[in-house]
């Protein structure tokens, strides 16, 4: 980190990604007042953002509020920001943030907007940022919720769950993204929040799968239901909060992602329940379907801790394993008998 101090009354923010969230979560800080600088690594974005305040790839038809401005030089993006938002593909985030350790100012608050768990070490994105970045944990702080960002981008109305050990952390990163349309609630159980971020990614996922072979309502909700209790006996187990998981960042962005046709995982799995092979629905869905990736790093996790996931499990089967949806379809429906409270 540098020896830079912040100054604290400054409204400057600095997001790192120009994705479909990096670029909202620009445009909800500048609407509540911040003035956003976007780190871009394509020119094309940096210059499209100041010749037509546009971001087309990522966000089309979405006009950015002047307060977003974008670039492709990293000193520039984070110089005199007190917020770094980092929005990069959580497999990606290691290797795409390392370069900011020497940029971000010592005293600077860092907010993770991802969703995933890194493979090979199955971390999740604020433990990340914590060793890349060297910030302390009371200065780390996570966004998750039920946030689509077509949604957002459009100003409709959501609510969203930011938190962080450091309550003053979250507490500043509430004021500076709160706006007419967008309601942050605080929260101290990063764990939970950010375990249910990176999970619900996997269960909208086979959503999409059993939409894709043609089942209906009774199946996606079996799929919810029983993926929130694999969710919370894992998070139970990493030390989260109960409470997190019937809340916004756990059942709220659970249905929203399952339920929505907007979500990448979700159209990722329906094109694969549909029978496309993994690859092309990689490509036909286009952007980032965290669950692909993440549905190993959490089941690793899970198999560590000696907790069940068979959603999970199936997921993994399915995607990885080239196993086919009927064949995990029958051994799911057909697990042991047991009673439902028991987990
Ligand atoms: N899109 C959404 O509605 C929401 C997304 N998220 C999470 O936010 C994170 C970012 O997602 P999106 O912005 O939606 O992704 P995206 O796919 O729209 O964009 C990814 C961004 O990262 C950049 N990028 C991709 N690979 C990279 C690499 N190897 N090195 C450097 N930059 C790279 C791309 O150029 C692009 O700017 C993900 O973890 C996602 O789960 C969370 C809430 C809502
Ligand atoms: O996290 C999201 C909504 O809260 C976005 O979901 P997708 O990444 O599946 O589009």
């Amino acid at each position: 980190m540098t020896a830079g101090v912040v100054d604290r009354t400054s409204r400057h923010v600095a997001v790192l990604g120009s994705g479909s969230w990096g670029t909202t979560f620009a445009a909800v800080l500048a609407d509540a007042g911040c003035e956003v600088r976007v780190w871009t690594r394509r020119p094309e974005i940096a210059t499209e953002v100041a010749a037509h305040r546009t971001n087309e790839r990522y966000l089309p038809g979405v006009r950015l509020p002047d307060g977003v401005s974008a670039t492709t030089d990293a000193a520039e993006a984070v110089s005199g920001a007190r917020l770094v938002v980092a929005a990069i593909p959580s497999q990606s985030a290691r290797d795409t943030l390392a370069p900011f350790r020497a940029l971000v100012a010592d005293d600077a608050v860092v907010v993770s907007l991802m969703k995933g768990v890194e493979l090979g070490t199955d971390r999740r994105m604020s433990q990340v940022l914590e060793e890349v970045l060297g910030v302390p944990p009371e200065r780390l702080v996570v966004v998750s919720g039920p946030n689509l960002a077509g949604e957002i981008a459009a100003r409709q109305p959501t609510a969203t769950v930011v938190s962080s050990v450091g309550a003053g952390a979250a507490s500043e990163v509430a004021a500076a993204c709160s706006t007419p349309y967008f309601r942050p609630y605080t929260n101290a159980d990063v764990v939970g929040v950010e375990l249910c971020g990176a999970a619900k990614n996997v269960i909208a996922l086979v959503v999409g799968v059993a939409q894709g072979r043609g089942y209906g309502f009774n199946t996606m909700a079996t799929v919810i239901t029983r993926g929130l209790v694999e969710i919370t006996r894992l998070g139970l187990v990493l030390g989260a909060h109960v409470e997190t998981f019937s809340g916004l960042a756990g059942m709220g962005d659970l249905m929203a992602t399952c339920a929505s046709p907007q979500s990448r995982n979700h159209r990722l799995g329906r094109h694969v329940g549909e029978g496309m092979s993994l690859d092309d629905a990689v490509v036909a869905t286009g952007g980032t379907a965290e669950g692909v990736k993440s549905c190993r790093s959490i089941l690793e996790l899970a198999e560590r801790h000696g907790v069940e996931m068979p959603i999970t499990q199936a997921a993994v089967a399915m995607f990885h394993e080239g196993r086919s949806v009927d064949e995990i379809t029958r051994a799911l429906i057909g697990r042991p008998q047991k009673p439902e409270t028991s987990g």
